[in-house]
């Protein structure tokens, strides 16, 4: 049975082999897939969270990194709530294409859309960029900013835990309910909570 208050859109994306997919699949399955094949076009997985007492679904949307799926993966842009910007700490050519990536968000997304940078493989010992160089890129670009290993499942669960508070804020500031006391800010400070999950899966490949 369908038992949510907040269905959110989240949208992955990035240059391939970053570990948009492996990000997705440590959250919802709680694995790190091994030899994980490149995404074809768009998959999608669903889980529901807990978030101070409210249910929240989230929809996640891992889109293809390879530009010859591009036009499909544009189109996922609209309708997202968040954005999910992904490179590899230890590629400074995922980090250089980070600005192509924002044009593509500012032409395709919503205005309102969260934006959250993401650097993963920080379990890598062959790091390329520092963590205040992400830092500086986010808060230029009015983006939140983490680091995550989907691979040592570090911060993973905690990033979209965050998104979700940040979205029921957002939504709540837009119309206030009654008996919300919270800050209406922007703020991502979370009340972390182990997700009761009810995570349906999975898998549709558009093409
Ligand atoms: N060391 C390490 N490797 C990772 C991590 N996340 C992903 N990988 C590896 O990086 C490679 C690419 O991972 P994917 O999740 O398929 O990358 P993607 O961004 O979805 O790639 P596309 O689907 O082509 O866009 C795989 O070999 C993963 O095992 C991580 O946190 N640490």
């Amino acid at each position: 049975m369908e038992d949510y208050r907040f269905l959110f859109k989240v949208v992955l994306v990035g240059n391939a082999g970053v570990g948009k997919t492996c990000l997705v699949r440590r959250f919802t399955q709680g694995l790190f897939p091994p030899g994980q094949g490149a995404t074809i076009g768009v998959d999608f997985m669903i889980k529901t969270v807990d978030i101070n007492g409210e249910k929240v679904k989230l929809q996640i949307w891992d889109t293809a990194g390879q530009e010859r799926f591009r036009s499909i993966t544009q189109s996922y842009y609209r309708s997202a709530h968040a954005l999910i910007l992904v490179y590899d700490v230890s590629s400074q050519p995922s980090f250089d294409c980070l600005p192509d990536w924002l044009r593509e968000i500012e032409e395709y997304a919503n205005a309102k859309v969260l934006r959250v940078l993401v650097g993963n493989k920080t379990d890598r010992e062959d790091r390329e960029i520092p963590t205040y160089v992400g830092e500086d890129f986010a808060q230029r670009n009015n983006m939140y900013f983490m680091e995550t290993s989907a691979k040592e499942a570090d911060n993973v669960e905690k990033l979209f835990m965050e998104i979700a508070h940040a979205l029921i804020e957002q939504a709540k500031a837009r119309e206030p309910v009654p008996e919300y006391k919270g800050n209406p800010g922007q703020s991502v400070t979370l009340n972390h909570r182990t997700p009761s999950t009810t995570s349906e899966s999975c898998c549709s490949r558009l093409l």
